[in-house]
């Protein structure tokens, strides 16, 4: 049995926390945190965790053998720092830090330490769907990828979402896959503004990314998030010989009244759900059997973070941004994302 520690007791935190609680077996919650203390102490007492009153002090408790960080994005780094330190692994959501700065001594704290202790919480790289899009190019049939099309649209975002989240918090997702989905890196970034959605008051939404991708690939990512209609996650990948996209992800066709429709799913958590799940139960079983992380690494929340820096800029002004890595750390070998 894992025993594991939660900072962060929002909406991410409670599902991960049900997650481990009613849906996974081979782990428990034993501690959570979050400066919010009378929602810490509620979802202590609903769960029999026990409540800590500091990230800190939750990841030094003996009864905390990993870390889960669920907490704003700025806090990020303090917390998977204080982790390394203890020597215990950290699973840590998206972004994993703010800036690539950050994210950089993050990286070079676990490579000073010497083995991976940090996964970060990219979860499309558990979506059956992406996997299974993913299993159909390493086929080889479509020929060598030339394009890759995607869509990131919310129905809706809470008032505080401003225009850089477009990218920093929603089309990061998307900057992760590409680089696992491709096994490659992106070398450029470009942001063009279409007309603004007026249900979006002054946010500027959507947005069109494009990437360049090593090999010349080109990916385009329109984000809307303020399309009203649903949570909808889309991705085609354009090949030599053929092409290859995400399937339809409604469980039910309904035919009614003339017309044959698909159930889109609400948000996130609703589309997502699968992915989450498969993501903690790899997470657990690696560690319960070998004590090591292998998803998403430090160094691929540092590379994501330069190209989302490197879309920021673009953004404000408009140009062509390229993206230059630091050294990877021999820690991160292989060469290429897995
Ligand atoms: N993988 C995914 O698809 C998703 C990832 N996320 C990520 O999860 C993280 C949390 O997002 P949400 O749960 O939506 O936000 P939220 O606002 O619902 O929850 C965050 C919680 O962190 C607490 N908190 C803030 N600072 C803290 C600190 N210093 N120490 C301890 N607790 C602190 C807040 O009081 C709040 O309860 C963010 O990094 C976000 O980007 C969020 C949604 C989906
Ligand atoms: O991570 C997430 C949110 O923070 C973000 O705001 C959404 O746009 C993403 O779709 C979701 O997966």
């Amino acid at each position: 049995m894992l025993s594991v520690g939660v900072i962060g007791t929002g909406m991410i935190g409670r599902d991960h926390i049900r997650r481990m609680t009613s849906v996974l077996a081979g782990v428990r919650v034993a501690a959570v945190t979050d400066v919010d203390f009378d929602v810490a102490r509620s979802v202590a007492a609903f769960t029999g965790a026990a409540f800590r009153d500091s990230g800190e002090s939750l990841i030094t408790d003996a009864s905390v053998e990993a870390v889960v960080v669920c907490s704003w994005g700025p806090t990020h780094e303090q917390y998977v720092l204080a982790a390394i330190a203890a020597g215990k692994p950290v699973f840590c959501e998206k972004p994993l830090a703010p800036s690539q700065e950050a994210c950089l001594r993050i990286v070079e704290a676990e490579a000073a330490h010497g083995s991976r202790l940090v996964q970060v919480g990219y979860m499309r790289r558990y979506d059956p769907s992406y996997r299974a899009l993913k299993a159909v190019l390493a086929t080889g049939e479509l020929g060598a990828p030339l394009m890759m099309h995607c869509a990131h649209r919310n129905a809706s975002v809470p008032g505080f979402y401003g225009n850089e989240m477009a990218i920093t918090d929603s089309a990061v997702h998307e900057i992760d896959m590409v680089r696992w989905m491709f096994g490659e890196e992106i070398t450029a970034v470009q942001v063009l503004r279409p007309r603004r959605n007026s249900h979006g008051g002054e946010l500027q939404d959507p947005l069109m990314l494009l990437f360049e991708m090593a090999s010349g690939a080109i990916v385009d990512v329109e984000t809307s998030v303020n399309i009203r209609y649903g949570y909808d996650i889309r991705g085609e990948i354009v090949g030599e010989n053929g092409t290859a996209s995400l399937g339809s992800l409604s469980p039910v066709r309904v035919r009614l009244g003339g017309k044959a429709s698909d159930p889109v799913p609400a948000d996130w958590q609703e589309r997502f759900q699968t992915a989450y799940d498969v993501e903690f139960r790899e997470w657990i079983d690696a560690l319960r059997s070998s004590g090591r992380t292998s998803g998403p690494s430090a160094w691929d929340g540092y590379a994501a973070a330069v190209v989302s820096d490197a879309g920021v800029t673009a953004l404000r002004t408009g140009e062509r941004v390229p993206v230059v890595l630091a050294e990877r750390p021999e820690l991160y070998a292989p060469e290429t994302p897995t």
